[in-house]
């Protein structure tokens, strides 16, 4: 060991590498990024800065040719340059010295990568002598077999020269690299009171009841303030007090929530009160009747501009903030405000979600953890008006306004971080938000940049996506989002209605009746993850017995049979909640004795009797979730892109590298020009895959929990995309 020489000084390890229980590829994989990450030294920080710019320029470029009008045909020219550059990184895992030979033969490409890079002619490779090796393999080490602690900090010099893979991590977005730390929360009902964070113990990670008397309890300490109007056809008094400046904290909103509003104070709006009307109109189902310019709130406070989205609950509408100047902030003088249906059941619900928002506001009021931010609340003619922070599009929009609905990676990795992040929070303060989807994660900046699409993928789309694109692909300029609607969010110890989720994000635990918690959000944050790669719904379907048909293809496997025992058990003993069709549509789907799924369905004679459309979109139109997402990663890296989750990382990229080098020696090079594929980059769509194996665990107390997802290997991993290159342009 004393003979290694090392550049630099050691800076951080990777904190999972100690833990490492086999010496299996992914472990190589973390070992050596870990290893790299290692060293700090201003000759290595200028090689990287070096080829970071390097790969900034060609990107830019990439976007610049993409960019140009006339260029609509050449719209794949930056994936051609990127192929060039991932050839060059093509062999940059290589850690033996064997020289490259020009006619290098499949066979000892199998063998582990024997092949060279040529040193002359590669600059970035940073040479270093003997390294230790940390073996924490029990096949290497036997005593320590019964400690892996011991095992993993025992080091063993090889006489072996060892090269510095010249690999870079690839860059990430910086949304990729939230940090995270959980810490002492304040609760509504506990006054005052500091609690630790939730612990998802079993039980918590499968509720079967829920008390639907803690719910009301707690709604009943909620305290609205009355806003009075002078309706109609209100005009306001003119006010000689200047609006508020500067813009106050954020924090000091909470304060404003429950005490009095203030009264009406500006009169310098150029959307005055004075030219809008207070028509406000409720219908018979209690909902608020949208017209634009009418006025309402506390003297005449708001004035209505859009209408930004209507649901189950009421409607959101854009409206200007007479507390504020025009413009004033940036904007920030216009708001959005949900205004809650005027019916008892829908108020009550609202109480609960102004709780729910309340508790976000009271833990985080710097709104750091991307959930909607309370500015205020009051009741209106009997709606109740919940004021928030005004945000962009729904990523659901965004996608539908998209001539290639298909985020970049980089996004979907910014964004997961962002979710995950903020679930991790909310289920830390013991909330469940039961309705991630699209529609509920909003866009904070919409600026983007546009590409033309070559003529005949416009030629391709939907009428309706054509003309909603215009024939551009649009990539956004900064994927910051927001969660919103805490509608049907609930306190994990309050009551747990038995079906929640939009059908195409619901966990199997609420299909098969068996109780939630937590672990819904996870499942819901997985399907939105796979929708942001292959651009369309993962689940589309309607119906209970389809969807867990699609469940166990898309997983690759049969539900375990412990949970459909669970299923029966609970069944039979009526224990919680049940959803009313549970028998009909679930249950006798199932086999008693062997528990498994019946599908397709017979009749009693043995015919089947599922449709033949039913059979495609099953068998035909989905797949298991390594093999459904590689085909869609093909489109992009080429047809080599081939992620198998049975393969260790490295085995899995082994085949795929002999594969695309056999290619290149045997066939022209043209068809070897169709993959566009180097290592890093294989490598973060296989951990990617792998996290959402993880997240789509069927058995939700052994699912992967929001903050152990936050520490997986793929928020590890970059990736150089237009998303990334698109970032650095806006940065100048
Ligand atoms: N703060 C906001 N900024 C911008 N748009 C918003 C905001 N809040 C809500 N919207 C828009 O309004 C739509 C409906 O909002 P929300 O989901 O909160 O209402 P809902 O009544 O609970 O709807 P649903 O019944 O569909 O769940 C959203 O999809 C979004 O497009």
């Amino acid at each position: 060991m004393s003979q290694n020489i090392q550049i630099g000084t050691r800076k951080r390890s990777r904190a999972n590498m100690n833990n490492s229980t086999t010496t299996g590829p992914a472990d190589n994989v973390s070992a050596n990024k870990a290893f790299l990450d290692s060293f700090e030294d201003t000759r290595t920080n200028n090689l990287l800065d070096e080829m970071f710019a390097r790969q900034n320029s060609f990107l830019s470029d990439n976007l610049r040719n993409s960019l140009d009008l006339n260029q609509a045909e050449n719209s794949h020219l930056p994936r051609q340059h990127q192929h060039q550059l991932f050839l060059d990184n093509e062999n940059a895992i290589d850690l033996d010295d064997e020289p490259r030979t020009t006619n290098t033969t499949i066979n000892n490409i199998n063998n582990n990568n024997s092949s060279r890079v040529d040193e002359d002619a590669d600059d970035d490779i940073i040479f270093i002598k003997e390294q230790p090796i940390q073996f924490s393999s029990p096949l290497i080490l036997p005593s320590s077999s019964s400690n892996n602690n011991n095992a993993a900090n025992t080091y063993i010099t090889t006489p072996k020269k060892f090269k510095k893979q010249r690999t870079i991590s690839l860059p990430q977005l910086p949304l990729s690299k939230l940090s995270y730390q959980s810490s002492y929360f304040s609760v509504p009902d506990q006054k005052n009171a500091i609690v630790p964070r939730v612990t998802q113990t079993e039980n918590e990670l499968l509720h079967l009841t829920g008390s639907c008397a803690k719910t009301l309890e707690g709604n009943k300490a909620v305290n609205l303030t009355i806003a009075h109007s002078t309706s109609p056809f209100y005009n306001p008094p003119l006010q000689l007090e200047p609006p508020p400046q500067p813009l106050p904290p954020q924090s000091t909103f909470k304060k404003q929530i429950g005490s009095s509003l203030r009264k009406f104070k500006s009169n310098s709006s150029s959307e005055s009160a004075s030219s809008s009307k207070s028509n406000f109109k409720t219908d018979k189902d209690g909902h608020y009747v949208y017209q634009e310019n009418d006025v309402f709130g506390s003297g005449g406070r708001f004035i209505v501009k859009d209408l930004l989205g209507q649901g189950t609950f009421g409607k959101v509408l854009k409206c200007i903030d007479n507390k504020y100047e025009p413009n004033y902030d940036n904007g920030r003088n216009y708001v959005a405000v949900k205004v809650i249906r005027a019916v008892d059941r829908y108020r009550e619900a609202a109480k609960t979600e102004l709780r729910i928002l309340q508790t976000i506001l009271n833990n985080d009021p710097q709104g750091q953890f991307q959930c909607l931010l309370l500015r205020e609340c009051f009741d209106y003619k009997n709606h109740i008006c919940l004021v928030t922070d005004l945000y962009g599009k729904s990523i659901y929009d965004f996608m539908c306004s998209n001539g290639i609905a298909r985020f970049p990676g980089s996004h979907i990795q910014a964004i997961a971080r962002q979710l995950i992040r903020s679930v991790c929070f909310l289920h830390d303060l013991g909330i469940i938000h039961t309705d991630l989807k699209p529609e509920n994660i909003l866009i904070c900046d919409e600026t983007h940049i546009a590409q033309n699409l070559p003529p005949k993928t416009i030629q391709s789309l939907s009428k309706r996506r054509r003309e909603a694109s215009k024939g551009k692909h649009k990539i956004l300029n900064n994927p910051e989002v927001k969660i919103i609607d805490f509608g049907s969010a609930i306190f994990h110890y309050e009551y747990h209605p038995p079906v929640i989720s939009t059908r195409h994000y619901r966990a199997p635990e609420i299909v098969l009746g068996l109780g939630w918690s937590f672990p819904c959000d996870i499942w819901s944050i997985a399907c939105v993850l796979v929708e942001l790669v292959i651009g369309e719904s993962l689940y589309p379907i309607h119906e209970n017995l389809e969807h867990m048909a699609m469940m166990q293809r898309i997983n690759g496997t049969p539900f375990p049979t412990d949970i459909i025992d669970k299923m029966f058990y609970k069944s039979k003993h009526k224990l919680g909640n049940s959803p009313s069709d549970l028998n009909s549509t679930v249950i006798k789907h199932f086999d008693k004795k062997s528990l498994t799924l019946q599908w397709p369905e017979k009749n009693k004679r043995g015919e089947t009797v599922t449709t033949e459309k039913s059979m495609k979109r099953v068998l035909q139109s989905c797949d298991r979730l390594d093999i459904y997402i590689s085909k869609i990663l093909k489109l992009d890296y080429g047809d080599s892109m081939s992620i198998n989750w049975n393969l260790p990382a490295e085995k899995n990229w082994s085949l795929i590298n002999s594969k695309m080098l056999w290619k290149k020696q045997i066939h022209s090079s043209s068809a070897a020009a169709t993959d566009r594929l180097d290592k890093e980059t294989f490598l973060f769509w296989y951990w990617f895959i792998d996290l959402l194996r993880k997240m789509f665990e069927f058995d939700p107390t052994k699912r992967i929990t929001a903050k152990d997802a936050l520490d997986h290997e793929w928020f590890n991993l970059g990736i150089l995309d237009d998303g990334i290159a698109n970032y650095n342009n806006t940065q100048g």
